[in-house]
């Protein structure tokens, strides 16, 4: 068991809260880290003997003023403003990480998964990504079927063809990509496009897919990913940026999402994924996206807010026993 982070000095954790949801279209999933927090995260995390650091949420009231005014890009809905905000995160996440403290951000859609793993990996160079998600995000502006961006972070960060447009590689260019493709695992999909099916093919990414959940059970299939990630069996160093979209949960589980997808993780698997990787030790950031309060009932909106906070509890320590 793992009581200072392996990669970290001491158990000192950031909270970055990202009140964004240019990446997609449905409103309310800026107001998912506001709702987190309310609910008492920050006092959780203090719970788990966690140093705490929270000064307020990012403010991006002055680039969400512009949504009205971003044209499309091609398909790319929002691009100036996605852009600019994932630019702001990479660098906000990159100063924490820095400062010796885990960056926890709280999301917002998943376009900010771009800001959130470009910021961990300039300072964690080595570190492997585990993307928990219905969805594999990593649509191309070339192959997206939405426009929406929170389906493409995970090909922005390893630079794939069709990334290289303005105004993400003014800052981010595909040239300078600091992912690459076996550092990334993915963990839960089950609604994936054909586009990124070929993706995914062609850059041998590993996936495990709930299909995979099923047959070998989340144990296995996350031993599997982090040997894979660490390269040998059993070893456990790796630095992990874990980026987990609340929609990898089943909707009966998790429903207050935007773009829910049934057939996915139990809550039980969910928080096994966090636990196990809290164990390691080598976590070196989290981010917990998607989650939007003011989508179905209220009664649903408390139940993934509060599966919002436990996630991230079984990530920064709680055990059962
Ligand atoms: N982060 C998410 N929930 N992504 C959903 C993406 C859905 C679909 N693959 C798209 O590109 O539009
Ligand atoms: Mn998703
Ligand atoms: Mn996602």
């Amino acid at each position: 068991m793992a009581d200072t982070p392996k990669h970290y000095p001491a158990k000192s954790v950031s909270v970055i809260g990202c009140p964004f949801s240019g990446g997609q279209r449905r409103m309310g999933v800026d107001t998912g880290p506001n709702s987190l927090v309310e609910a008492g995260l920050i006092d959780q995390l203090k719970g788990l003997g966690w140093q705490v650091g929270f000064s307020g949420h990012q403010a991006f009231e002055d680039v969400n003023k512009e949504i009205a005014k971003d044209e499309d890009i091609g398909v790319m809905k929002n691009p100036r403003v996605v852009s600019e905000v994932s630019r702001r995160v990479a660098s906000v996440v990159e100063q924490h990480a820095r400062n010796g403290s885990m960056p926890l951000t709280l999301g917002g859609d998943h376009s900010l998964g771009l800001g959130t793993v470009t910021g961990s990996l300039r300072v964690h160079p080595d570190a492997a990504l585990i993307w928990v998600d219905a969805h594999a995000d990593i649509n191309t502006p070339e192959t997206t079927p939405s426009g929406n961006l929170h389906g493409c972070p995970v090909s922005f960060l390893l630079g794939l063809p069709g990334t290289d447009v303005e105004p993400f590689n003014k800052w981010t260019p595909p040239s300078k990509a600091l992912l690459k493709p076996n550092s990334v695992v993915y963990i839960g999909l089950r609604d994936v496009d054909s586009g990124e099916r070929k993706i995914l093919k062609e850059n041998n990414i590993k996936a495990f897919s709930m299909h995979e959940v099923d047959k070998y059970g989340i144990g296995k299939v996350v031993d599997m990913a982090l040997d894979y990630v660490n390269g040998g069996e059993g070893k456990r160093e790796r630095p992990i940026h874990l980026s987990f979209d609340v929609d990898a949960l089943d909707p009966s589980v998790a429903p207050s999402t935007g773009t829910p997808v049934r057939g996915g993780l139990t809550f039980r698997e969910g928080h096994y994924i966090c636990e196990a990787l809290y164990e390691t030790g080598t976590l070196i950031a989290m981010d917990l996206m998607e989650v939007n309060p003011s989508l179905m009932q209220e009664r649903d909106a408390e139940q993934t807010i509060a599966i919002g906070c436990s996630l991230i509890r079984s990530a920064f320590g709680e055990t059962l026993l």
